[in-house]
């Protein structure tokens, strides 16, 4: 097994909303390892959001701990909260992500984390190098912007704005931006949401082969029950719980799937 880069016990988020609570997830433990492509699936409403925004540090739980064990394992001398790996003694140090402050997990974003969202966020006004150089002229050890671009096979739209683009190269461009800062995650909610079935299967290859390529660690939320077949493990989420974790023996590539 792989070096454990997520370990999370006892998530659970509550968002208050005047007489009741809304109970998002209510005590998920689960563990994401280096290198791994996951696949997380389970009714709307289930938890799934909740979850990878979390796991991605833009939303914290409350109660439970949610530790982060960087790949670079110089980079938890910055945290307050420290644990020791047991797995992995040579990675001594995970962060709790669940006590860490808002500068510290903005940190975390910035140099760890790679977003990509059902819908693009790219920004208008600039074209598709731009877009992805507003995040690498703030990272650590970036790729060229038009390195990125070539990742995902747009090395012939650079100049283009997000308008001059279809649907799946604006995902893919904004799969550059978030692999262009080479995170150890990629933590992707419903990618392909928002594209028809050809454009969907061409993001999930890019996804798959940053996955492959690059070693970096990919979660996928779904709705889409076969995506479920490129991953490596499943995680089922019902009602704010895991429902089920599923290994799969083998990796479907993206073009064998249908739907
Ligand atoms: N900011 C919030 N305030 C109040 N309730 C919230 C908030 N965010 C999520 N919830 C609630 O928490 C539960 C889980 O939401 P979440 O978005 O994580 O589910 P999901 O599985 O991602 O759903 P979907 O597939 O529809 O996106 C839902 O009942 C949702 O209404």
């Amino acid at each position: 097994m792989s070096r454990v880069v997520f370990q999370a016990c006892g998530l659970k988020r509550f968002y208050p909303m005047g007489e009741i609570t809304i109970q998002a997830l209510r005590g998920v433990d689960l563990e994401l390892h280096a290198a791994e492509l996951v696949v997380m699936l389970g009714a709307s409403g289930s938890g799934k959001s909740t979850l990878l925004n979390i796991l991605g540090g833009l939303d914290s739980p409350s109660e439970g701990s949610l530790l982060y064990y960087p790949s670079d394992p110089r980079d938890s001398h910055h945290s307050v909260s420290r644990h020791s790996n047991s797995d992995s003694p040579a990675l001594a140090q995970g962060i709790d992500l669940a006590r860490a402050n808002q500068r510290e997990l903005t940190r975390f974003r910035r140099h760890h984390v790679g977003f990509v969202f059902q819908f693009y966020n790219l920004i208008s006004s600039l074209t598709a190098r731009e877009n992805v150089a507003v995040v690498t002229d703030i990272s650590r050890h970036p790729l060229p912007p038009e390195e990125a671009l070539a990742l995902v096979g747009l090395e012939h739209r650079l100049d283009h704005f997000p308008s001059q683009l279809s649907g799946g190269e604006q995902q893919r461009v904004a799969i550059a931006r978030a692999v262009a800062k080479q995170p150890d995650v990629l933590l992707c909610d419903e990618p392909t949401g928002a594209l028809d079935f050809q454009t969907g299967i061409r993001v999930l290859e890019v996804l798959e082969r940053i996955n492959r390529e690059t070693g970096t660690t990919v979660a996928i939320i779904t709705h889409n029950e076969v995506i479920g077949d490129m991953a490596d493990r499943i995680v089922r989420l019902r009602d704010g719980r895991v429902e089920q974790l599923q290994v799969n023996a083998q990796r479907r590539m993206p073009h064998e799937l249908r739907w």
